[in-house]
Formats: structure tokens, C-alpha cells, sequence
């Protein structure tokens, strides 16, 4: 590709001038206006091929005195357009801007009119959750919580719904189930089952409420009270539905708040926490040792594995396996520059997200054993990255495992959790949370699979 180089005054790339040598009405003087330029030569060269050779030799040689060089953008000799050239210091667009343009492009698509305000809730502060530590003094710490007018929203939802079935109770003669328990089959039974994860209090502020939780603090044993994270994320422990004695795999557990949450149900009779990153793993070890009793780190193996490969390294099955896979983490990359898979050099790496996710569950669901429990996740609003990761998943388990995978109805969710949680009506698979100013958790994506073979 030719290039071609602007030979004028002196000065180049970068060497300052000594003050006599600067002309005096400026570089960009237009040849006669009047003012005489004090450039003794002014000139452009064409370059073909060779150019850089050439300009290699100016600068090591030096060009003619008071001459200055310039790139410029014109056509080459050969009449082939010049390719554009970037100096190494220009300002790249910051990761945070990148992922809201992508995110206007895909997502304004995708949630049409809803867009703007899951926009701006992304945008706004997000509102967090306390998740109470069972093996902390509950006493005092339900007291701290509760005296800050924070209430545990799965007790609460709970309630709501046991209420409203004792209502419906009343009003038909016909009993109906409750939250959490496994009723007989009953041709007058019409009521979903609740199925959720038990012993799990995780606190929040009511909605429109955008109180924040003071950090928790240490009882006389060292253990932390509660653990802030997003309310949402819990939700995809609680669709596990852990039952006692289940062996369960949490495939990319780092940093570790759903492992803990997992830990609050005092079901695991075993609990395999992995993840690849041996930083992360650093710091889900230190959330287990500020949170648990040292007896119950018998319960817990930490490993670091690529999870693509599980099933390679272990023959357990799992009776209950968490996959909670590494995606565009839509909230943070908003807000973060640092560590963003929007960042310039990580375009690859994103493109190839879904792969990975899709890997990650396969993984999960062929170590889950057979009527094993499994649940997908992730923290971000992209569709390629939750539900064609799922629909993909179970396609490629038939074709190449003949493994019967089967997706589970959570639309109770909605109903349970609808006065904390704003939820995306429209997903086919799992259930979304969306951000909504008024309940600005999210966006949290879950949907639960069933191994049956
Ligand atoms: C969304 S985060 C998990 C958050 C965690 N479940 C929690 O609640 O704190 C995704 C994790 O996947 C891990 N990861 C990425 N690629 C992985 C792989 N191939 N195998 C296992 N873990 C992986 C990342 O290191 C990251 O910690």
C-alpha cells in the first residue's frame, strides 16, 4: 500500500522546537496570505512501496533542515485508496460506552418499549440484598436487619401466597397446596406447587425504598451476619430446590454467593464448589471462612477445573448441579472499566461467550445424574446468551448423548416473588428479572432442566 509523506519546515515526531525556530503566524498559515512563511521547504512525497524504508532513513539520517514531514490521507500513486492509519495513542472508545451501544443495538430489538426503562435502571444504582447467615447470632442479626425496616422477601412471599390460599380454601371448600410442599396429585388441584430450596432469608428494602445495607459485622467467633449481594441472584439457588442429603455441584462458583446460599439450605450432604480462576477461588475461599463454622468446611471441596471438562476429571453424579456461567455481566459492564469483556482487546473472547456458556451446561447436565436437578444462569438480558444456550444445550445432549433433558415450568416464580422482583412476561424457557427503578435488582436469568436419562 503506498503511502504518502508531507515534507515542510522542520519539527517532527514529537522533538519540540526551540522557541526561534517556531514560525511565527503558525503552521497552518495558507501560502499567501500575505504573512511569509518562515518553512524554507514545503513538499509532498508520493510513496509506493519502500515508503517506510524511507522514512526510516529521514529519521535516522535526518531530513533537510526546517523541514517538517506529515502523513497524509491522499491517494497513492497507484490510485488505490489509502488504508486508514491510527496513531497508537488514539483515544479508544471506553468498555463502558462500547457495551450501551451494543446494548441500545441488541436490546432495543429485543424488549422493544420496555428498553427505556431497563435502560435507565441499568444506569441507576443498583439496590442490593442481605443474605442472612444462618450460623451467625440470627437472633441479633434478624433484629439488626428487621430494625433498619428491611423484611426477608422469600418468608414474605411465602405468606402472601399461604394466605391467599387459605383464602381460596375458604371461598371454594377445595384445599389447595402451599409453598414448599409436595402434594398428593388431586383432580381439584389446579394451584402450582412451590417447589424452593428451604432455610434461605434473604433480606431487601421494600420497593421504592433505595436504603442501603450498612456492612455486616462480625460476632464473637468472627462470623459475618449477612452477605450483600442481588436479591435476584438468589433466586437461582432457590430453583434448585435442594431437598436433605442431596449432593450437589456448583460448576463456577467464585466468588461464592451462591455457594453460600447453597450452604444456608443445610441439605448439601456433599458440596463440590469449582471455578477456573484461581484469583476468584481466593476470594470465595475467604467468603466461606468469614461465614462458616469450621465443622462445615467438611462438607465443601474446592477445585479448580475448567468446568467445560467436568465430567472427565469426576464420575460423581450429582443429584443437584448450579451452573452459573461467566456472560456479559450487563450491570458491571456498564459501570466498570476495569475487567470489562467489552474492553477493546476482549471482542473474541464475547463473541465466543455462548460457546462457552453452552459447554458449561452441557458439562453440568452430563454430571448431573439421571433425574438429577440442573439450574442455568446468568446476569445478563442477552437471548443468544440465555435461552439459545439452553435450546442448544438440549438439542446437542439428544444428538450426541441421547440424553432426555427436560425444561421445568417456573412461572411460579412470578407469582411468588412479583411484589420484589419486576419479571420479563415473555420468556419462553426460564424467568428473567428485570432492573426497574423501583426494584432495581437484575438482570438475573435462571431456568432449571431435568436430566431424565
Ligand atoms: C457469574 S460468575 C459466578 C458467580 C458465582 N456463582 C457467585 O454466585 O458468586 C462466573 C464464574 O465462572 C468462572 N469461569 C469462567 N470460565 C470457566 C470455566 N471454563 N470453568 C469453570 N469456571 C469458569 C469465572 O471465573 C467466574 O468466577
Amino acid at each position: 500500500m503506498g503511502r504518502s509523506l508531507l515534507l515542510r519546515g522542520r519539527s517532527f515526531f514529537g522533538r519540540r522546537k526551540r522557541p526561534q525556530e517556531r514560525p511565527r503566524h503558525g503552521g497552518t498559515q495558507p501560502m499567501g496570505s500575505g504573512c511569509r512563511p518562515r518553512w524554507e521547504m514545503a513538499a509532498t512525497l508520493h510513496v509506493g512501496r519502500g515508503g517506510g524504508r524511507l522514512l526510516r532513513r529521514l529519521l535516522r539520517e535526518g531530513a533537510p533542515s526546517r523541514t517538517r514531514l506529515f502523513f497524509t490521507s491522499a491517494p497513492c500513486c497507484r490510485g488505490h485508496p489509502q488504508k486508514k492509519r491510527w496513531a497508537t495513542t488514539a483515544p479508544r472508545i471506553p468498555s463502558t460506552r462500547m457495551a450501551l451501544q451494543i446494548f441500545d443495538m441488541n436490546y432495543g430489538t429485543q424488549f422493544g418499549s420496555l428498553w427505556p426503562s431497563i435502560r435507565i435502571s441499568l444506569l441507576s444504582e443498583q439496590k442490593y440484598g442481605a443474605l442472612f447467615n444462618n450460623f451467625s447470632e440470627v437472633e441479633v442479626v434478624a433484629q439488626r436487619l428487621e430494625g433498619l425496616n428491611a423484611m426477608d422477601f422469600i418468608w414474605e412471599a411465602q405468606k402472601a401466597v399461604e394466605d391467599l390460599d387459605s383464602m381460596a380454601e375458604q371461598v371454594s371448600g377445595v384445599p389447595v397446596s402451599s409453598p414448599g410442599t409436595e402434594a398428593e396429585p388431586c383432580e381439584h388441584q389446579e394451584q402450582p406447587i412451590f417447589s424452593i430450596s428451604p432455610n434461605i432469608k434473604c433480606y431487601t428494602f421494600p420497593r421504592g425504598d433505595i436504603s442501603r445495607f450498612p456492612p455486616a459485622k462480625p460476632d464473637i467467633l468472627g462470623i459475618l451476619g449477612y452477605y450483600l449481594l442481588d436479591a435476584a441472584s438468589i433466586l437461582p439457588v432457590l430453583a434448585l430446590n435442594v431437598q436433605p442429603g442431596d449432593v450437589v455441584l456448583d460448576l463456577c462458583a467464585a466468588p461464592g454467593g451462591k455457594t453460600l446460599a447453597l450452604l444456608q439450605t443445610g441439605c448439601c450432604r456433599a458440596l463440590a464448589a469449582n471455578d477456573l480462576s484461581g484469583s476468584r477461588i481466593g476470594r470465595l475461599l475467604n467468603v466461606l471462612h468469614s461465614y462458616l463454622p469450621e465443622q462445615l468446611f467438611n462438607t465443601v471441596t474446592i477445585t479448580r477445573h475448567d468446568g467445560r471438562y467436568w465430567s472427565k476429571r469426576s464420575d460423581i453424579r450429582y443429584d443437584r448441579v448450579l451452573v452459573d456461567v461467566p456472560c456479559t455481566n450487563d450491570r458491571h459492564s456498564l459501570k466498570e472499566e476495569e475487567n470489562s469483556i467489552f474492553k477493546h482487546g476482549r471482542k473474541e473472547e464475547r463473541k465466543m461467550l455462548p460457546m462457552l456458556q453452552l459447554q458449561l451446561l452441557v458439562a453440568g447436565i452430563l454430571a448431573a445424574k439421571p433425574g438429577g436437578e440442573v439450574v442455568y444462569s446468568t446476569c445478563t438480558l442477552s437471548q443468544l446468551q440465555n435461552e439459545y444456550v439452553v435450546e442448544r444445550a438440549v438439542e446437542l445432549l439428544k444428538i450426541e448423548h441421547d440424553i432426555t433433558v427436560q425444561v421445568e415450568d417456573l412461572s411460579y416464580f412470578r407469582k411468588l416473588f412479583q411484589s420484589t422482583f419486576s419479571f420479563y412476561q415473555d420468556c419462553r424457557l426460564g424467568e428473567l428479572v428485570l432492573p426497574h427503578l423501583s426494584a432495581n435488582f437484575g438482570p438475573i436469568y435462571f431456568c432449571k432442566l431435568q436430566r431424565l436419562n
